[in-house]
């Protein structure tokens, strides 16, 4: 598969101290990576540096991404005076972007919405449109930073069954970073864990289809990516199921 990212020894820092140590990353057509990591370990930076959007750090290193790529926040960052389709395809151009707008909000459940304005949306819908946003431009790289974070737990899983099927329909390149052990290895087919600006673990998820064999190597990564995380924990003891949402 075709490498989309390549990432090789990114320096980063915004006073003396590094805050990326020396990155190298590549990731490939399609790939769904999720990048964990302690509070202050560097994720957004890194995220941003991908994104062009940290022009207030300095540092060196080598970085290819693709021009057409698409960032998602924590926060929906709709424009409160466009209503839901005009932020939608905001920026794009051809005659058919409308149409185009409306075919995304319709693959993120938002059909009928269109002429509402961001503030009669909820969160979670709030959040489809601002993944609708993203995809109608058809990015060969998505970078989500931590897009769930301030969702409800319901609300969470539903977006992860979305952000699966559009992963799988439009096979950009993701690169997601969150706090959650649990979605990281539900989402991705990588799991990259930062500590103090260096990646210290680079695992492929591997899941099997549903049963003994999945829940299993799921509580094995649980334990092993919270381990990496600085939690330690019993792989014996039910409360870490893998039905149970654990977070760094
Ligand atoms: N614009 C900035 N100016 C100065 N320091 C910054 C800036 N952005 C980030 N930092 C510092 O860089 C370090 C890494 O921050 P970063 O946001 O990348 O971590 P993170 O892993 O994403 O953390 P979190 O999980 O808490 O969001 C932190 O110590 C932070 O204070």
């Amino acid at each position: 598969m075709t490498v989309v990212v390549r990432v090789r020894d990114l320096v980063r820092r915004f006073t003396q101290k590094g805050v990326l140590n020396g990155i190298d990353l590549d990731i490939r057509q399609g790939e769904f990576v999720a990048l964990l990591g302690r509070s202050g370990s560097g994720k957004s930076t890194l995220l941003r540096a991908l994104a062009d959007l940290d022009h207030e750090a300095v540092g060196s290193g080598e970085l290819l991404v693709p021009e057409r790529l698409s960032v998602v926040f924590q926060d929906a960052r709709l424009l409160p005076w466009k209503r839901v389709l005009d932020n939608v395809i905001l920026g794009l151009d051809g005659p058919d972007r409308r149409h185009r707008g409306r075919e995304a909000l319709a693959e993120v459940e938002l059909s009928g919405r269109e002429q509402s304005w961001p503030y009669e949306l909820s969160g979670g819908e709030q959040q489809r449109v601002a993944l609708a946003r993203s995809l109608v431009r058809r990015p060969a790289l998505l970078l989500a930073d931590e897009p769930f974070g301030a969702l409800d737990a319901l609300t969470r899983i539903r977006m992860h069954v979305l952000l699966r099927r559009l992963s799988a329909a439009h096979h950009p390149a993701v690169l997601l970073v969150t706090h959650d052990v649990d979605e990281a290895i539900e989402l991705a087919d990588r799991v990259v864990v930062l500590d103090d600006g260096r990646i210290v673990a680079d695992i492929t998820v591997g899941l099997a289809a549903p049963g003994v064999e999945r829940r299993e190597r799921f509580a094995a990564l649980q334990h092993e990516l919270l381990a990496l995380l600085g939690v330690e924990t019993d792989p014996e003891n039910s409360r870490y199921s893998s039905n149970e949402r654990i977070s760094a």
